[in-house]
This record gives structure tokens, C-alpha cells and sequence, in this order.
């Protein structure tokens, strides 16, 4: 039997033999040649080789751009292979928030699916061409390689790479640097570049759990958020478009905009703060909003204060002004520059593209508005379908405070938190005050300090209402008396009036009965 040593350099004759016959073979032999009978070779391997390789390369197309299968693979193997990869590349990819562990060149690594053992390696087969060029630095490619038993063709090029390519793109997206973008004027707009939104890294720190707010309504909409995130198979099977209007209303400072913001950092979405006064009309309108992506929250902050979307629907008034503009062109030319000026997003407008127009993109988006006063919104706008969710956001109540608490004083307990919370329960304050008011003022201020602020802050916030309300009752104790003044000094009146009637016809039928007719 032959020693380990012997059947190694055995091995070492042939695979020099085989070298120096493949040098031969390439130096010798014209190319038209070489490659027929690199084609009759590969199909008699075929025959005999029982696996099956699959070539993803990097770069592909006419204008070679870099293929979506490549970098989901990448971003796949980096999730999953990698630990068992024992050279690996640390590579900082577009738009991604941290580096991209991948396989480094000519590394393998197992993976398995279903029981089935594949292979997958990463290649880079360097330029032969040798001529220098200013414009093309490298014509190297890279690709991976995915090799598997024949047996499993139909497993593997069917549900094992599709799983890969949606692995990867979801590992994409949670690695992705995530963007806050706010339309620009449409005067900068470039027909021939998308120039309509401008962005920057979104890095706003708010989170579900640094949010102020009652625990159960807190868990509500994360559990609400949790099921729009997940429901493409639902929305789809009751054939509505997957989207989800959420509406925040409350005062100032009760959190609306940091709760958009621990949203976005929820779901890992892009934010697009759409600015409605800048927004020239609804077809300006309808373009923006067709260039955002998916996977994005849209918001319109303030919405009642943002156009007059309030009450469209025309006073007698303004139908009476349309009627004399139609029979005045003075005044039709006059109301025309006038409108010119103002924004001419509609309310219809808004409404077509939160039901049509938005439906029929396709992808996953919520779209927000807040408003501080609800109130004052044409119901049209908030019914539900187009807001699906109502959430208010109102003054601080004692488990948002401990929440508060937490967060700036890192306090769980204190014995000052009896104190706050019935102050809290009798007066109100919104979370933006209370933050305020537990930031430590100076480095000696420690958490008794603030808490004690606070507490003094509370008082005086329930004394001024106090006074307050007793202001409102005086001016209208004051209001009633003037009102119940008035009512009587008209009851006199006419009394009088009524009293001096009566004398004068009884003054008049005197007279008659004396003189008669005349
Ligand atoms: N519920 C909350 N939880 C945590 N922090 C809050 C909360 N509400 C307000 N704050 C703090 O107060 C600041 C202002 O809050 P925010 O801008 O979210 O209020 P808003 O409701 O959007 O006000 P406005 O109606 O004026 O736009 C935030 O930066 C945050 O630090
Ligand atoms: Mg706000």
C-alpha cells in the first residue's frame, strides 16, 4: 500500500503534468480552436460531473451596473456564512450604516438548506489585458459561485435562492443608513436628474422606549405598527393597497414629531417631511409623492395650519364672489393673480392621492399628519380608510413622568414622585415642560434638585390656572350682569315706551270725545 507521503507527490506529478499540458494546450493551439475544444471537454465532463455551479457576477448589463443578486448575496452570506468563513473582507457599501462583512476572494463556505449541503465561493479572476488606460482602472471581475448536486436542481434554483435574495435584501435593510428627506422648491427641480427631495442621514434618537406616553397605548400602536409591517400577504388577500394613515393630534409639546420619529427608528423606514406651502398644486403634489420609496413614513406636520385644507367646501358667501367674478373679468383677473401666489393644493387633491394615486404604488408607506387642533379638520380628510388610526398625544400624566424620569434623571423611584403625581393629576403639563424642567440646570444639580423644580414648576403651572379660571368666572359673572343690566334697562324702556303710547291714545280719544271728528 502506498504511504500518505508517496500518493502525495504522486498527486504532485499529475497536477504539474496536467499544468504543463494546459500551458501547452493555451500556447499552442489558435483561440477559435481552443475553444471548441474547451466545449466538447466541459460537455464530456458533464456526463461524468454530477454537480452544478450557478455564476452570480458582480457587475452585468450593457452599462455593467452592479447587480441586486450580487449584493443580496453578499449581504446574505455576510448575515450567515461568515461565521464559518475563515477569511473574510470588511467592505463599506452605499448607503449602508455599518461595514458589509463579506467572503474574501477564492474563500468557500458550506451552507445548508433542507438538508441539502451547497458550496458557495467567492472569485475574482484578474484582467489578462495588460494595456494601460486612463478611463478604465480595472476590468477584474468578481462573482460567486453556487455549487450543488444535480439531484437538487429544482430545490435549490427554486426556493433556495429565492430565500437567499430575500434574506439579503431584508439583512440590506436593516443595515441600511436610513435618510430624512424634505421637498425642494420645484424652481430647483431637474427634469433630467431626480433633484425633488433633498436628504441627509436620519439619526433622530427618539424610541418607542423613550417615548412618554401611557404603557398600554404605547404597546397599542407598536402592536398596530408590528401587524401593518407584516400584513403584505393580508393587504393583499382583502385587496387593499398596504398603506396606513396614522393622525396625531394634541397640544404643543405632547410628543407628535418625536413620536414620528420613534416610528421611523421602529420600523427602520425612510422619513419624507413633505412641506405642503412650497408644493405649487396637485400635480406638483402627485409627482413628489410618486418619487418617494417604499418602506417610508410620509409626514405632513401641522395640516391645519398648512394650506386651507380646513373647509373647501364653499360658503354662501364665496359662491356669491364666484358669481360676481363670472360677470366681472376685473375681478376674476385680480383673484387669479391673487391665487397664483398662494399654494393650490386642494383638499380634493390631497385626497386623491392618499386613495388613488398612493394605492397604486405598490410598497409599504404611512403616511402621518399632525395637527394641534382636530377639531378644526374637514372630516373628509380624517375619516377612517384615509386615517386609519387616531392617536392623541396629550399632557403629561405620572406613568409618561416615569418614563421622563427615567430617561433624563435615570431615577426609577423617588420619594418626590408621590408629590408630582398629585400635582400631575391636578394640573396640566405638556412632556416637553416636564423634560424641561428635569434637565439639570448646572453639574451641581442633582435628581432631587430637578425633581424639586419640577415640583415648584407644577405648583405654579396650577396656581396660574387657578387664577386663570378664576378670571374666566369673573368675566363671566361680569358678562352675565352686564347682559341681565341690559336686559333690564330695555324692559324699562319699553315699559316706558308702552306706558307713553297708552297715554297718548287715551290723551287723543279724550280729545275726540270733546271736540268730535273734524
Ligand atoms: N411624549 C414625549 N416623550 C418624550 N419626550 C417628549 C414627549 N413629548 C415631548 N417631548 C420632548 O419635548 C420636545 C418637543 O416635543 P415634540 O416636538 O415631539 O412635540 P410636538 O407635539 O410635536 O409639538 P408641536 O405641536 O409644537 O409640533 C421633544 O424634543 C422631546 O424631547
Ligand atoms: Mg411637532
Amino acid at each position: 500500500m502506498m504511504n500518505a507521503l508517496e500518493m502525495w507527490s504522486n498527486l504532485g506529478s499529475v497536477m504539474a503534468g496536467l499544468m504543463f499540458a494546459w500551458a501547452m494546450f493555451k500556447q499552442y493551439f489558435p483561440p477559435q480552436l481552443r475553444a471548441h475544444i474547451e466545449a466538447y471537454a466541459q460537455k464530456a465532463v458533464g456526463y461524468v460531473y454530477p454537480y452544478i455551479h450557478i455564476k452570480f457576477p458582480e457587475f452585468a448589463g450593457e452599462r455593467l451596473e452592479r447587480c441586486e443578486a450580487y449584493a443580496a448575496i453578499q449581504n446574505y452570506l455576510s448575515a450567515t456564512a461568515t461565521a464559518r468563513a475563515k477569511r473574510l473582507k470588511a467592505e463599506s457599501v452605499k448607503d449602508s450604516q455599518s461595514l458589509v462583512l463579506g467572503m474574501d476572494e477564492n474563500e468557500e463556505v458550506v451552507d445548508e438548506f433542507e438538508g441539502v449541503k451547497l458550496r458557495w465561493s467567492s472569485r475574482l479572476v484578474v484582467s489578462q489585458n495588460s494595456t494601460f488606460s486612463f478611463y478604465n482602472s480595472s476590468k477584474d471581475t468578481r462573482f460567486y459561485s453556487l455549487t450543488f448536486h444535480r439531484s437538487h436542481r429544482a430545490l435549490i434554483t427554486g426556493s433556495y435562492i429565492k430565500q437567499v435574495l430575500e434574506k439579503g435584501k431584508a439583512v440590506a435593510a436593516d443595515n441600511r443608513q436610513r435618510k430624512l428627506y424634505t421637498n425642494n422648491l420645484s424652481s430647483n427641480w431637474h427634469y433630467y436628474k431626480s433633484t425633488k427631495w433633498s436628504h441627509v442621514a436620519f439619526e433622530h434618537p427618539a424610541t418607542f422606549d423613550t417615548l412618554a406616553m401611557e404603557p398600554s397605548k404605547k404597546r397599542e400602536i407598536m402592536n398596530d405598527l408590528l401587524k401593518f409591517r407584516r400584513g403584505k400577504e393580508y393587504y393583499k388577500r382583502i385587496g387593499k393597497a398596504w398603506k396606513r394613515g396614522y393622525l396625531l393630534y394634541g397640544p404643543p409639546g405632547t410628543g407628535k414629531s418625536t413620536m414620528i420619529a420613534a416610528m421611523a427608528n421602529f420600523l427602520n423606514y425612510d422619513v419624507y417631511d413633505l412641506e405642503l406651502t412650497t408644493v405649487k398644486d396637485n400635480t406638483e403634489l402627485r409627482k413628489l409623492l410618486i418619487e418617494t420609496s417604499e418602506k417610508s413614513i410620509i409626514v405632513i406636520e401641522d395640516i391645519d395650519c398648512s394650506l386651507d385644507l380646513t373647509g373647501q367646501r364653499k360658503t354662501k358667501k364665496q359662491e356669491k364672489d364666484d358669481d360676481e367674478e363670472k360677470e366681472d373679468p376685473v375681478k376674476k383677473m385680480a383673484k387669479d393673480r391673487e391665487d397664483s401666489k398662494d399654494s393650490k393644493v386642494t383638499l380634493s387633491g390631497l385626497l386623491n392621492f392618499i386613495d388613488g394615486l398612493w394605492s397604486a404604488c405598490g410598497g409599504e408607506r404611512i403616511i402621518v399628519f399632525t395637527t394641534n387642533f382636530v377639531d378644526k379638520l374637514d372630516p373628509a380628510l380624517i375619516r377612517r380608510g384615509r386615517m386609519d388610526k387616531h392617536i392623541e398625544m396629550s399632557y403629561c400624566c405620572f406613568e409618561s413622568f416615569k418614563v421622563l424620569a427615567r430617561n433624563y434623571l435615570g431615577v426609577e423611584s423617588h420619594p418626590l414622585f408621590t408629590t408630582v403625581r398629585r400635582l400631575l393629576e391636578e394640573t396640566k403639563m405638556a412632556p416637553a415642560d416636564v423634560a424641561e424642567n428635569l434637565m439639570p440646570k448646572s453639574d451641581d444639580e442633582d435628581e432631587e434638585a430637578c425633581l424639586k423644580g419640577l415640583i415648584g414648576e407644577l405648583e405654579k403651572a396650577k396656581e396660574d390656572a387657578r387664577k386663570k379660571s378664576e378670571e374666566e368666572e369673573e368675566e363671566k359673572k361680569a358678562a352675565a350682569a352686564a347682559a341681565a343690566e341690559a336686559e333690564a334697562t330695555a324692559a324699562t324702556r319699553a315699559m316706558a315706551e308702552k306706558e307713553g303710547q297708552q297715554k297718548l291714545s287715551e290723551g287723543c280719544a279724550k280729545e275726540v270725545k270733546e271736540n268730535g271728528f273734524r
